[in-house]
């Protein structure tokens, strides 16, 4: 970095493993897709949003040191204003071309980024190398901890190489010198309208607004074969190590009106009283939901949950590939105690947890996929004996006219099975049986 004119400092361990995982934590129950295909981001205006201020907290003393550092490092005279702080996530397809920071004319205040880095390439993800243009170090590999410091400016033009495995995650910062871009001014802001709107007296007001129905993830895995859209909420929620509860329901997987239904939220044979709007409000309110159960402290306890759900998980599947290994070979002693490697043992059998663990997830997830599929499909008929005639329900034919809609007899043009009384709110049907398709809007 001893080069003017490329201004940027490189930070070892950083952040502590811990400190990562709590962010890695929150950007899994929080995070909304991002500003670009295969990116997902969670930003501190998201949480206050989200009715999930709390999770901020984290975030909190890592900005203040990382000010520290820029001030210090880049021997700034007058206090630097966070611009923006995110995680940042990318999945496999994600990449960065050349760049500075500052490339855009609404990205100018923009002065200096810093990337910390909260996994680690080949252990977390594949690809995802960061490169400088110019200059000293020329490539930076990931690594959980690690903190690249850099000018916004055309000096430290960088780019990012196309994830091909994983999922890469980072905490972004942006600084400015201009303080009408100063993050936490609009932070405040929101969180006091977050206040006043809030009261302490309504039970729940403390939940997690619902998330957006964007919350999807288009996996380019070739498990499917096929871009297939899975709910990344249902994913996180396992690979979190809880569980779902639908009092609809008994098993989980048997419906996926799990996406529109109440659920509950479950860890080993515990159920957690609150029941969520459906999954993607109880994703958004794992961590805080949970963490009441269990300490005031909610990083504390978002730190121990994670490593419990992690310890769990891990168990459950351990056991489950002993068990088989045992079946698969009565001989299983002898040919392990024959192993003189004990590292190579232990290395071949974590790749087949941490393996079995993925097809067990992908499993679930094409389970998931598959029966979403099939409920878009499955036309939205009711028998026809199930409504009655005289429904005093207002029909908008195309010329705008409405009429009550008396039924005398529905028929199926389509020839989808699809019948008025579906929930549809529109339909081509011969509704006055006069031989003629009516194209009418359902107005309630
Ligand atoms: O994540 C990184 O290593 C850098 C990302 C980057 O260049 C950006 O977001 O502008
Ligand atoms: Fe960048």
């Amino acid at each position: 970095m001893e080069d003017a004119k490329h201004l940027r400092l490189i930070l070892r361990d950083f952040l502590t493993l811990n400190e990562c995982k709590e962010l890695e934590f929150i950007h899994k129950s929080s995070s909304t897709v991002g500003y670009r295909p295969n990116v997902f981001s969670t930003t501190l205006s998201h949480l206050i949003a989200t009715n999930c201020p709390h999770f901020i907290i984290p975030f909190v003393p890592i900005r203040e040191r990382l000010k520290e550092k820029v001030e210090e490092f880049f021997g700034c005279e007058y206090e630097l204003f966070v611009e923006f702080t995110g995680l940042i996530s990318w999945s496999k397809g994600a990449s960065i071309g050349w760049h500075s920071d500052d490339n855009r004319p609404y990205l100018k205040q923009r002065d200096f980024t810093a990337v910390c880095y909260l996994n680690t390439y080949a252990k977390d993800f594949k690809g995802g190398l960061f490169h400088f243009q110019d200059g000293e170090p020329t490539t930076l590999v990931p690594k959980a901890g690690d903190v690249a410091i850099y000018t916004a400016d055309i000096s430290n033009v960088h780019s990012v190489d196309e994830i091909t495995e994983g999922e890469r995650l980072t905490l972004t910062l942006w600084f400015s010198r201009d303080s009408t871009h100063d993050e936490d001014a609009k932070l405040i802001s929101l969180l006091s309208e977050n206040l006043l709107c809030s009261s302490n007296n309504v039970p729940g007001s403390k939940l997690p607004m619902l998330a957006s129905s964007n919350m999807y993830w288009f996996s380019p895995e070739p498990v499917s074969n096929q871009q297939s859209g899975f709910n990344i909420c249902c994913a996180r929620i396992h690979l979190l190590g809880f569980d779902i509860y639908s009092s609809q329901e008994k098993s989980f997987f048997s419906d996926i009106m799990i996406l529109m239904e109440p659920v509950k939220l479950a860890r080993a044979d515990e159920l957690f009283e609150h029941e969520f709007a459906n999954i993607l409000h109880l994703l958004q309110g794992l961590g805080s939901q949970v963490s009441s159960f269990l300490a005031k402290r909610i990083d504390k306890t978002v730190k121990i949950l994670l490593r419990m759900a992690e310890l769990d998980m891990r168990k459950e599947i351990i056991g489950m590939e002993l068990n088989k290994i045992h079946s698969e070979h009565q001989t299983m002693d002898v040919q392990f105690s024959e192993q003189k490697d004990l590292k190579g043992m232990f290395e071949v059998f974590e790749r087949r947890v941490t393996k079995r663990l993925e097809e067990l997830l992908y499993q679930r997830w094409q389970k998931l996929d598959k029966l979403l599929e099939e409920q878009i499909e499955r036309p939205k008929s009711l028998p026809k004996n199930s409504w009655s005639n005289g429904s005093d329900r207002v029909l908008l034919n195309q010329k705008g006219e409405t009429r009550d809609f008396d039924v005398k007899e529905e028929i199926d043009l389509l020839d989808d099975s699809t019948f008025l009384h579906g929930d549809r709110e529109k339909e081509e049907v011969d509704i006055f049986g006069d031989g003629e398709a009516e194209k009418v809007d359902i107005i309630n």
